[in-house]
C-alpha cells in the first residue's frame, strides 16, 4: 500500500479552523486542519500549557506510539508523568506543523477550490505561518498564555517565532539546537535533498500520486544525506567504523545499486534510515517544510536587529546547544544568546557536552534532561504553578 493511502487510513485528532489562515504569501488556506496530541491536564486557570514544536520530520506523536512505525513517540523519554516535561504538572500540546503529512493541512490535503489534493501545488509557507496555525489551536483551547514553548532544530525556530510574534503569550521559551536564521550551509544541504527528489523518475513533477507512484529512491537518498548531518564523525566512527556488513542485507534495503561486492555497515545503516523514512513521510511535504526552514531569518522577517525584536520581552529563555552539533552549532546559539542579553531579556544558556551531533536532542543525554527539568521547575515556581494538576 502506498504511503499516502496509509496516511489517509490514519485517524488523527484534528482541530478544524473553518475560517482558515492567511499565509504570509497572501494566499488563504481554508479550512485549516491542525492535527494534535495532548498529554496531562489543563489547569482551571489554563496557565500550565506547554507547546512542544517538532523538527523537520517529526510530528504530533511526541509521547504516544507512532501510528505508522509503532515506535515510541519521538520524545517519550522526555514527556510523561514524572519525566522532565512532567505531565502530572503540565498540559502538553504537540501539533503536526502546517504543511506536514500527519493530519495537518498540507500536500496530502484536498484543496477546497479544485477538489483535488494539493500535492506539489501547496503554497510556500514560513515559520511565521506555522506558528500562526499553532496559535489558532491554542486559541481553540482558550489558552491566553503558554507556560512554555519548547522545540529542537526546526522546532526551535518555531519557539523563536512564538517568542518574537506573540511575546505576551509565552512565559518561558526553550530553543534547542537551533538558530535565529537558516545558514547558507543548511540551505545547501536542503537543496541537495530536494534535487535528489526531483531526480527520481517517479517524481513526475510532483504529481506522483496522480501517476500512482512514489519518488521513494529520491526521498530515501534525501534522507540518507540529511541523516549524515544529524550525526557526527565521532558518532559514525563509534557506531560503524570501517566495518563491512557480514550478513546479507534485507531485500527492501537493497534496492539501491551496490558498488562491487559487500557493503560497509555505515552504508547499510544509511539505506535503512532512507528506506524507513519513505514509509512515514510525503515527498511534497518534505519539500514544503524544508523550504520553510530555509526562509527562516528572524531579523529579516521583522526588519530589525535580533536584539530589537526581543527588547521588551518578558519571556524567560533557556537556550541549549550540543557541543558536537555542526548543523546548528553552539556558535549560532551564542549569537542568539548575545542578542537576548543585549535586549535585556531573561536568558540562560547551556551547551551540553556530547559527541552525538545534532540529533543528540532526541537521545538520552542526562545533562540535557536535568537542564530541562531544572529550567521548567524554576520557571513554574516563578509562574506560581501548582506541583500537580494530575486529574487522577
Ligand atoms: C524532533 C522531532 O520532531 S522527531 C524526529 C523525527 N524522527 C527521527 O528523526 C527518527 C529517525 N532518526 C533516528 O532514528 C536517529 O538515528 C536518532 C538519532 C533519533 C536515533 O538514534 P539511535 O537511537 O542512536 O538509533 P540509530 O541511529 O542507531 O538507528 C537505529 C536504527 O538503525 C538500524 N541500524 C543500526 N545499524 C544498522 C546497520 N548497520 N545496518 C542497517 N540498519 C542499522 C537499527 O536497526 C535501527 O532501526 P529501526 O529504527 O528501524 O529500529
Ligand atoms: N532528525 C530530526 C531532526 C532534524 O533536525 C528530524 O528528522 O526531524
Amino acid at each position: 500500500m502506498s504511503r499516502e493511502k496509509e496516511v489517509t487510513r490514519l485517524s488523527h485528532q484534528i482541530y478544524t479552523h473553518e475560517e482558515g489562515l492567511e499565509l504570509q504569501c497572501g494566499q488563504m488556506l481554508a479550512p485549516l486542519d491542525i492535527a494534535y496530541q495532548t498529554y496531562g491536564t489543563l489547569s482551571p486557570d489554563r496557565d500550565n500549557a506547554i507547546l512542544i514544536c517538532h523538527a523537520l520530520t517529526g510530528d504530533q506523536y511526541v509521547a504516544d506510539p507512532h501510528p505508522i512505525t509503532n515506535k515510541p513517540g519521538w520524545w517519550a523519554r522526555m514527556v510523561g508523568p514524572g519525566l522532565p516535561i512532567d505531565t502530572n504538572r503540565f498540559f502538553v500540546i504537540c501539533s503536526n506543523v502546517l504543511g506536514g503529512c500527519m493530519g495537518s493541512t498540507g500536500s496530502l490535503s484536498i484543496c477546497r477550490e479544485t477538489g483535488q489534493p494539493w500535492d506539489n501545488d501547496f503554497p510556500a509557507i514560513t515559520m511565521h505561518d506555522i506558528t500562526a496555525a499553532q496559535a489558532k489551536l491554542i486559541d481553540h483551547f482558550n489558552i491566553k498564555r503558554l507556560f512554555a514553548v519548547i522545540g529542537g532544530s526546526m522546532g526551535g525556530m518555531q519557539v523563536l517565532s512564538w517568542a518574537a510574534n506573540y511575546p505576551e503569550r509565552v512565559f518561558a521559551a526553550m530553543p534547542i539546537a537551533t538558530a535565529p536564521y537558516q545558514s547558507a550551509q543548511n540551505i545547501a544541504f536542503n537543496e541537495v535533498s530536494r534535487q535528489a527528489i526531483f531526480a527520481d523518475p517517479e517524481w513526475h513533477g510532483g504529481k506522483y500520486r496522480v501517476h500512482n507512484t512514489l519518488p521513494a529512491r529520491g526521498l530515501g537518498v534525501a534522507r540518507m544525506m540529511a541523516h549524515i548531518t544529524y550525526l557526527s564523525e565521532e558518532a559514525l566512527t563509534r557506531k560503524f567504523g570501517r566495518r563491512m556488513r557480514q550478513n546479507s542485507v534485507p531485500a527492501k534495503e537493497n534496492d539501491l545499486p551496490l558498488l562491487f561486492d559487500g557493503m560497509f555497515e555505515v552504508e547499510s545503516y544509511l539505506r535503512h534510515q532512507g528506506s524507513s523514512f519513505v514509509k512515514r513521510f510525503d515527498a511534497n511535504s518534505y519539500l514544503t517544510i524544508s523550504r520553510a526552514m530555509d526562509y527562516f531569518d528572524l531579523a529579516a522577517d521583522h526588519n530589525a536587529d535580533l536584539a530589537e525584536i526581543f527588547r521588551w520581552s518578558s519571556t524567560r529563555f533557556c537556550v541549549i546547544s550540543f557541543s558536537s552539533d555542526w548543523l546548528f552549532s553552539t556558535m549560532q546559539s551564542r549569537q542568539l544568546v548575545r542578542a537576548l542579553n543585549r535586549a535585556g531579556a531573561n536568558v540562560s544558556f547551556v551547551e551540553i557536552e556530547t559527541d552525538r551531533g545534532h540529533d543528540a536532542f532526541l537521545l538520552e543525554e542526562p545533562d540535557f534532561d536535568r537542564t530541562m527539568r531544572g529550567f521548567l521547575r524554576g520557571a513554574a515556581a516563578h509562574a506560581g504553578l501548582k506541583e500537580t494538576y494530575h486529574a487522577g
